[in-house]
């Protein structure tokens, strides 16, 4: 559905995002990661069609990001969304409609849908009085009067209480569920853990690991067991009356086993710790791009 091919920008001299290439396929949640000045605002915004890229290429289910039908398909939340402020939200997405060329009736219908589904309260309030969490709805709700078969958020969560978040991220999953594709992008990697298919994670500019939630995992992290002993083995330590000696692999939790029965002790608990996708982010994050997609 949307193809990446080598995109890059540069402002004056600066490179904001270096030889950047991803896939998305149809109906997937894809999540572009990273810390504040990654790339992956520049990232969306090239794929939006809002930014031109100095070079590379960006299509959306074959056109490429900018032209009109390539938009029409499009829904783009920002991360701080201009909204004309003296307007109602109905007032405000019947004007988006209206640029869209939605016929009058469907794009009430579509209106009403979205706030509803996005249980926005108080919408006869003038957009200027509303709080961060319900301005972020009503331009959700925009994004979608135009039916679209894309959509592109950048930091949906950001700034909003724990209780909007976790609304916010059910609704996009739900977008997801009706076979639309979600690109967004994230600095809280708790929601990218909870939401996307696959993923690709940023840093100054280049992508550093690609792939699927384990793919990463199984590439960058390393599970740990925690092995409990009756008895002090090499490298233990003393937890809670027992021993807790920490290994990385099945070979060294059976050469635990055999120290402790050597002393005639035993294994009494093993805990595997995967590592969360924040502990590899970090890992990753210290290493080259080229060691890191190696
Ligand atoms: N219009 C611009 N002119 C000059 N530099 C820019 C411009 N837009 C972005 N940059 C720079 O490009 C880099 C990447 O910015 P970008 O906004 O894409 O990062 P980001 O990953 O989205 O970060 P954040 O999470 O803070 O939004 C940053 O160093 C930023 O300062």
């Amino acid at each position: 559905m949307i193809e990446v091919d080598s995109l890059r920008k540069e402002y004056s001299g600066f490179v904001a995002v270096e030889d950047s290439s991803f896939s998305v396929e149809a109906g997937e949640v894809f999540g572009i990661v990273g810390p504040n000045g990654a790339g992956k605002t520049t990232t969306l915004k090239m794929l939006a069609g809002l930014i031109e890229p100095t070079s590379g290429d960006a299509t959306v289910a074959g056109v490429r990001a900018g032209e009109t039908e390539m938009r029409q398909n499009l829904g783009w939340v920002p991360e701080e969304s201009p909204l004309y402020e003296d307007m109602t939200a109905h007032s405000y997405l019947r004007f988006f409609a209206d640029l869209y060329d939605v016929p009058r009736d469907l794009a009430d219908e579509r209106i009403t849908e979205a706030l509803d589904r996005l249980d926005l309260e108080h919408r006869e309030r003038a957009i200027g009085d509303m709080s961060k969490g319900m301005k972020r709805k009503v331009a959700i709700a925009r994004a979608l009067v135009n039916d679209p078969d894309v959509l592109i958020f950048d930091e949906p969560a950001s700034g909003l209480d724990p209780l909007t978040t976790n609304y916010i991220i059910e609704f996009v999953r739900e977008l997801s569920e009706e076979g639309r594709t979600v690109v967004f992008s994230a600095h809280n990697l708790f929601h990218v853990e909870s939401l996307c298919d696959r993923l690709v994670v940023m840093n100054r500019g280049e992508i550093i690991a690609r792939g699927s939630l384990d793919e990463i995992r199984e590439r960058h992290g390393t599970t740990e067991y925690r092995v409990y002993t009756d008895v002090e083995v090499a490298g233990s330590v003393q937890e809670n009356g027992r021993y807790r000696r920490v290994v990385e692999s099945m070979d060294a939790v059976e050469r635990t086993r055999e120290s402790a029965q050597a002393k005639d002790g035993a294994v009494v608990d093993i805990q595997t710790h995967e590592p969360s996708l924040e502990e590899i982010f970090l890992e990753i994050a210290g290493e080259s791009p080229q060691e890191a997609e190696a």
